[in-house]
């Protein structure tokens, strides 16, 4: 889903490819920041409120974190703030001004300047015009030279903290790049206020604390930083203040992390809901066949990635094998290349011991083979379809269901509500659900009785504390069950939990395996160096 609106000419037309200023003067406009005061605050789509009277003032000069369930309502306000959405009654400040609301253009002459959770900047830019996006300054006829669009572009990326040729195209940065490119993009306008929605969520260690300094910089220099996030420890490295939303209410105002404890803030996320522990991953039978094994596989590389070179693999019924690395690593051509989306260059894959090489994927998901998917909102649902549609979506695979769609329909209600889905009806279209709400659908879909294989890429990204663990539950229930798992991840912590092998892959060559018990720091270095078997 674009939710960024373009208002300029595309960059690199004549007009659009000019930038109204010099390559200096963008880092020098710096604005005093603005505090931003909230009263009353409400928005309703339809008949469902998903804001309900929110009222809070977030200070300059501090980092705010807003923290809450999937579903709670942290989009919904981070979208009010950058003017994407219209609150149906309350008022927003920034500074002195009253937003009059559901205005793009007003919000970001206001300073306030939103990153997305999914990020908008369109693939096919090269770094240097993505970096154009909303320049709106006077610019003079003809536009600048490419060079000085250069200049201009690499001066963006240093304030951000990043460095990135300006000739690269937005589609193959490795994901973290990427992000860094959606900051300079919104530091351009020197906002006043920042947002970012699940900034952490696709950052691998290092990288995550970086952006952690970056903001901290940023309110040590006067700017209002608003991030929402869903890990605890992440709320308590970076954010001065922390706020918690449940089922769109305020249930804690910003609230200086000082005077918070852990418990207290996890209390405010989830309410009177226990969390209870992950059950203990079982040993995989000592005679347990091979149900997933890729040998030499090679493929080409996929958006954003490395292309997987001569991986071979095993895994065991019942056993979980993690894939650790910085992402950009060949993960994400490895897994297309087993699922069948990317044909192989070389190798081969075998599910439960047939050779599934050249099958169409429709026949691997008669093998049993399940797959949470790296971008759940362009490979994991359709978002336009109803969720019965997504639900149904993939079961051709053989699994015997008739295709009558009360049944269907039935199916996919239980599964959401197994799932603990935050849906109103199973007829309402997946894109009006909240992100971690999106995935979790996903997950009710593909983690089902009759897995054989299940890979599960990033399974928790975006998910509350809640849903986190009843995703790390179910793994440890699949392979219980007698499926073999295949878990890519960068939170290395959720993968110790439930892994008994972790495989770490760098410049798509598996370079180093792990058993139980694993060392951190062992793990890390080998992510990092490439090395370390
Ligand atoms: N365009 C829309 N139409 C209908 N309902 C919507 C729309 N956008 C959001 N909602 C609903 O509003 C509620 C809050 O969604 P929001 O995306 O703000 O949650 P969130 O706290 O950011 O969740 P997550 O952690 O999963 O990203 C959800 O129940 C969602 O289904």
């Amino acid at each position: 889903m674009r939710a960024l609106r373009h208002e300029n000419t595309p960059p690199g037309s004549a007009a659009g490819s000019a930038a109204g200023r010099s390559a200096g003067s963008a880092a020098a406009r710096h604005r005093p920041g603005a505090a931003v005061t909230c009263r009353d605050v409400t928005v309703r789509f339809g008949d469902f409120t998903a804001l309900d009277g929110v009222t809070a003032t977030f200070p300059p000069g501090r980092v705010h974190a807003i923290v809450g369930q999937n579903g709670a309502g942290k989009t919904t306000f981070a979208r009010v703030l950058a003017g994407l959405v219209e609150p149906a009654a309350g008022t927003v400040r920034v500074g002195e001004h009253r937003l009059a609301g559901g205005d793009v253009g007003e919000s970001r002459r206001q300073g306030v300047e939103l990153v997305h959770q999914h990020f908008a900047l369109p693939a096919d830019f090269t770094v240097a015009q993505a970096l154009e996006l909303f320049n709106d300054e006077p610019r003079p006829l003809g536009g600048f030279s490419k060079a000085r669009l250069h200049r201009r572009a690499r001066t963006l990326l240093e304030n951000a903290g990043t460095e990135v040729e300006p000739d690269a195209l937005i589609g193959r940065l490795p994901i973290e790049t990427t992000q860094a490119v959606e900051i300079a993009r919104a530091l351009a306008s020197g906002p006043r206020v920042l947002v970012l929605d699940e900034p952490t969520a696709v950052l691998p260690p290092p990288a995550m604390r970086g952006l952690f300094d970056r903001l901290r910089a940023l309110a040590a220099d006067g700017m209002c930083v608003i991030v929402v996030l869903h890990k605890l420890d992440e709320v308590f490295a970076v954010a001065d203040t922390a706020a918690a939303l449940r089922a769109g209410r305020l249930v804690l105002e910003p609230t200086p992390i000082g005077e918070l404890e852990p418990a207290v803030l996890a209390r405010a996320i989830i309410g009177d809901a226990s969390i209870e522990e992950v059950p203990a991953v079982a040993d995989p039978a000592p005679d347990a066949p091979a149900v997933l094994s890729a040998s030499g596989l090679s493929a080409r590389s996929s958006a954003h990635d490395a292309a997987a070179d001569e991986v071979s693999l095993e895994i065991r019924r019942g056993e979980i094998v993690g894939i650790a690395g910085v992402e950009g690593n060949g993960q994400r051509s490895l897994v297309e290349a087993i699922v069948g989306v990317t044909p192989l260059r070389g190798g081969s894959v075998s599910l439960a011991g047939a050779d599934v090489s050249g099958d169409p994927v429709r026949h691997r998901r008669g093998r049993g083979l399940r797959v949470i998917p790296f971008e759940r909102n362009v490979e994991g649902v359709s978002l336009s379809s109803a969720l019965w549609e997504n639900h149904a979506a993939m079961r051709s695979g053989g699994d015997g269901l008739l295709l009558n769609p009360r049944a269907l329909r039935e199916h996919c209600r239980q599964a959401l509500d197994r799932w603990r889905v935050a849906y109103r009806t199973e007829t309402q279209p997946a894109g009006s659900l909240s992100g971690g709400n999106v995935q979790k659908t996903i997950l009710a879909r593909e983690i089902t009785g009759d897995v054989t294989v299940l890979i599960a890429a990033y399974p928790t990204r975006g998910l509350d504390i809640a849903a986190a663990r009843d995703v790390r539950a179910a793994l440890v229930d699949a392979a219980a069950s007698g499926a073999a798992v295949l878990v890519v991840s960068a939170d290395l912590e959720e993968m110790f939990e439930v892994c008994h092998r972790v495989l770490v892959m760098f410049g798509g060559r598996v370079v180093a395996g792990f058993d139980r018990p694993f060392d951190l720091d062992r793990v890390g270095e080998a992510m990092v160096r490439g090395e370390g078997r």
